[in-house]
C-alpha cells in the first residue's frame, strides 16, 4: 500500500495536513519504522517521501447497539436510539413489538457498553408517591443497585426502589449555580439526594425530605459517601415539615403534583427566599397554568411573587415537556 514517510517530529503536522486533503486511508494502524511514521494514503501526494508497506487493518468497534443486534428487519426501525444509563445500569424504553427480543437488545448492549452490566427495559410509566417504575430484566446481572457519578458526586440508589434520573443533572447543575455561600436550602423531594448533596458544597445547611423509606436510606449513605454533613435528612410527609423550616431557597422537584405543594413550599421559605418550582406542560404553552397556580397560592397566603427565569428543561411524553419556574416570594 502506497504510504507517506515522514521523521516523527513532523508526524502530527503532516496527519493534520493528509486530513485535509483527503488522503489518508482510514480504517489503518500509522506504522512507526525507527524514527519515522508512515500514513497510509488512497494517491501519490506531491511533497512527501512516498514508499510502498504494509498495513495493520484497525478492528473498528460498533458505536451503537443497533449495529450489532439481530431483530426482524422490519422492527429495526423500531430500534431506540438511545437509553438512559445510571452507574453501571442501562435502562431502556421498548415498545411491545420489540419486547420479545428484549434478550437480544439487552445482550447487543452489553457487547458495546464494556462499562454496563446490566440491562433493563422500562415496565411502566413513573407511578405512584414514591414515583418508581416497574423494570423488566433484558440481560446481565439481574442487579438493580448501582454508584452512579453525576456533578462530582456518587450517588448509590437502586433504580427499581427509588425515583433517579440523569437526565436532570444539567438541571441540577443550574441550581447549583444559582446557590450562593451560606444559604439554608430546603430539598422538600429529595430522592437519593442528587441536589441536596451538589448543594451541600455550597450551601450552609440543606434539609432533605422525602417519603420514601428506600429514597432516605440511600440519601443517608449518600451524604456518607460524599461527606455532606450539612445535609440533614428527613423521612416523611413533607407537609408535616414544611413550615418548620425557614429557608433561603426550596427545591420542588415533583413535577407531576408540584402545584398540590405550594403553600407548604411558601411557607418554608424567608422573605426573599427563591423558590424552584417544576411541573408538566403542554409544549406550546407549558407556563401559563402553573404561572397562575403560583401566584393564586401566595396571593392566599397574603405574599406576592417575582418570576425571576422560566425554562422548558427537557421533553418528557409526546407533546409534553417538563419546565421549572424560578421565583422570588415577598
Ligand atoms: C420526582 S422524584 C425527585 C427525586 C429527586 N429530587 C431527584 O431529582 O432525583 C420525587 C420524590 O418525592 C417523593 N415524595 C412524593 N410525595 C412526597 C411527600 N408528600 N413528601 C415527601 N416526599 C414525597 C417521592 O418519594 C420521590 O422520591
Amino acid at each position: 500500500m502506497l504510504a507517506v514517510k515522514v521523521p516523527k517530529k513532523e508526524a502530527e503536522r503532516v496527519r493534520r495536513q493528509l486530513l485535509e486533503l483527503g488522503v489518508l486511508a482510514e480504517g489503518y494502524a500509522v506504522k512507526r519504522e525507527g524514527e519515522f511514521i508512515l500514513f497510509p494514503v488512497t494517491k501519490p501526494v506531491e511533497g512527501f517521501e512516498l514508499v510502498e508497506a504494509e498495513f495493520e487493518r484497525l478492528e473498528r468497534r460498533p458505536h451503537s447497539y443497533r449495529e450489532v443486534v439481530e431483530v426482524p428487519k422490519e422492527l429495526r426501525p423500531l430500534l431506540p436510539s438511545s437509553f438512559d444509563i445510571v452507574g453501571d445500569i442501562a435502562i431502556i424504553e421498548l415498545p411491545g413489538e420489540l419486547m420479545p427480543h428484549g434478550r437480544a437488545i439487552g445482550e447487543a448492549i452489553l457487547k458495546v457498553h464494556r462499562n454496563i452490566k446490566a440491562v433493563f427495559a422500562k415496565g411502566s410509566k413513573v407511578e405512584g408517591e414514591y414515583r418508581v417504575r416497574e423494570l423488566v430484566h433484558l440481560a446481565g446481572e439481574n442487579r438493580t443497585e448501582t454508584i452512579h457519578r453525576e456533578n462530582g458526586i456518587r450517588l448509590k440508589l437502586d433504580v427499581a426502589k427509588v425515583y433517579y434520573t440523569p437526565r436532570l443533572s444539567t438541571e441540577r447543575m443550574r441550581v447549583f449555580e444559582k446557590t450562593q455561600a451560606g444559604e439554608v436550602v430546603f430539598d422538600m423531594f429529595s430522592g437519593v439526594g442528587p441536589y441536596s448533596i451538589l448543594l451541600a458544597k455550597k450551601a450552609k445547611l440543606v434539609f432533605a425530605c422525602d417519603i420514601n423509606p428506600w429514597a432516605v436510606r440511600y440519601l443517608e449513605e449518600n451524604i456518607r459517601l460524599n461527606r455532606a454533613n450539612n445535609v440533614v435528612p428527613i423521612l416523611g410527609d413533607v407537609r408535616k415539615v414544611a413550615g418548620k423550616i425557614k429557608a433561603d431557597r426550596v427545591i420542588m422537584n415533583l413535577p407531576r403534583f408540584a402545584d398540590r405543594f405550594l403553600r407548604e413550599a411558601m411557607m418554608s421559605v424567608k422573605p426573599g427566599g427563591v423558590i424552584h418550582y417544576y411541573g408538566f406542560g403542554p409544549e406550546e404553552d407549558p407556563f401559563s397554568e402553573h404561572g397562575a397556580k403560583i401566584k393564586a397560592a401566595a396571593r392566599e397566603l397574603g405574599l406576592s411573587v417575582e418570576f425571576l427565569d422560566s425554562r422548558k428543561v427537557r421533553p418528557y411524553a409526546p407533546r409534553q415537556v417538563n419546565i421549572a419556574i424560578d421565583f422570588r416570594v415577598l
